[in-house]
């Protein structure tokens, strides 16, 4: 294994960062701080942060420019240059008090993601009231199954073949067998569950060699496993406990990208992790990822 290195990139001071994207064209990485309501974008090159406020929970690229994102329960375009937002489908009418959470867009260019109720405190809520979606290129919603807690990380194989999947309170990684074609999923079933220190399942993506990463929140770690086995093959510490996402980016995409939150920590925990909140990013792991799809409608 070759010497890993974490950087504190930027002192965001999210309350909770989210949905970690990088983008090529601009050599930077986007992300979401959901309570504080806005989408930020970081230039690599430059440090410079801009930010677009809404109340976003997850962000994508998008094929014809700009980008794609949740917004409370609607599917949305957002316009970088204007920040403007342009509402192309809405879920869950029936469901007051629900908000999309993460998303990410599958090698089809279609835009999953799933909802939840809208939390009293990190992890509390009214459960079972979330469903998963995903937004077609024409704009079409397909539902594909409700009674989700906290619907979160997502990714497919490289093949296309499995959809990856998590319900943060299922405290497991579950897999469904993908046809890539139809965009419908089947034969659910877990690929890992979480050690109690690992704590909660939250962020995930795919590396290059078909492993798949994990951010477990108040675990303070991202770990890597391998779905074809069940095993754990790699944990990788934070100095944070509230480890959200993550997502590879920069040079050919070497580097992995952590958000975290700082929301629900009391005021001795902020003092001892004064880093909270940031934009991690982690070198040295001898791992590349893949880079992300964009919504194609
Ligand atoms: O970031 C998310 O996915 C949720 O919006 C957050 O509220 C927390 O991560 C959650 O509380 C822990 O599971
Ligand atoms: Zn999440």
């Amino acid at each position: 294994m070759s010497s890993v290195k974490i950087e504190c990139v930027l002192p965001e001071n999210c309350r909770c960062g989210e949905s970690p994207v990088w983008e090529e064209a601009s050599n930077s990485l986007l992300f979401v701080d959901i309570p504080a309501k806005k989408v930020c974008r970081w230039d690599s090159l430059s440090k410079g942060v801009q930010q677009v406020t809404v109340a976003v929970s997850s962000v994508a690229l998008r094929q014809s420019g700009g980008y794609v994102a949740t917004i409370g329960t609607k599917f949305c375009a957002l316009n970088w240059e204007d920040q403007s937002v342009a509402v192309l489908a809405t879920v869950d009418k029936d469901k007051k008090n629900n908000r999309f959470n993460d998303g990410k867009v599958d090698p089809a260019g279609r835009y999953f993601a799933g909802t939840m109720a809208e939390e009293t405190a990190p992890a509390v809520l009214e459960r079972h009231q979330g469903s998963l979606y995903s937004l077609f290129p024409d704009h079409h919603v397909e539902k594909y199954f409700d009674q989700v807690d906290i619907s979160n990380g997502l990714d497919w194989s490289l093949d296309h073949k499995i959809f990856y999947y998590i319900d943060s309170l299922s405290y497991s990684v579950d897999a469904f067998d993908y046809d890539l074609q139809t965009g419908k999923i089947s034969n659910r079933r877990s690929v890992y569950k979480l050690e109690k220190e690992e704590q909660i399942p939250d962020g995930m993506c795919i590396d290059a060699e078909g492993k798949l990463w994990v951010a477990c929140y108040n675990g303070g770690r991202v770990i890597r496993l391998d779905p074809e086995t069940g095993k754990r093959l790699q944990t990788v510490k934070l100095p944070v406990d509230k480890t959200t996402s993550c997502c590879f980016g920069g040079k050919d995409y070497s580097e992995m990208y952590v958000t975290c939150a700082r929301d629900g920590m009391d005021v001795e925990k902020l003092l001892q992790q004064p880093q909270a909140g940031g934009i991690f990013k982690i070198t040295g792991l001898g791992v590349k990822g893949i880079p992300p799809y964009p919504y194609a409608g």
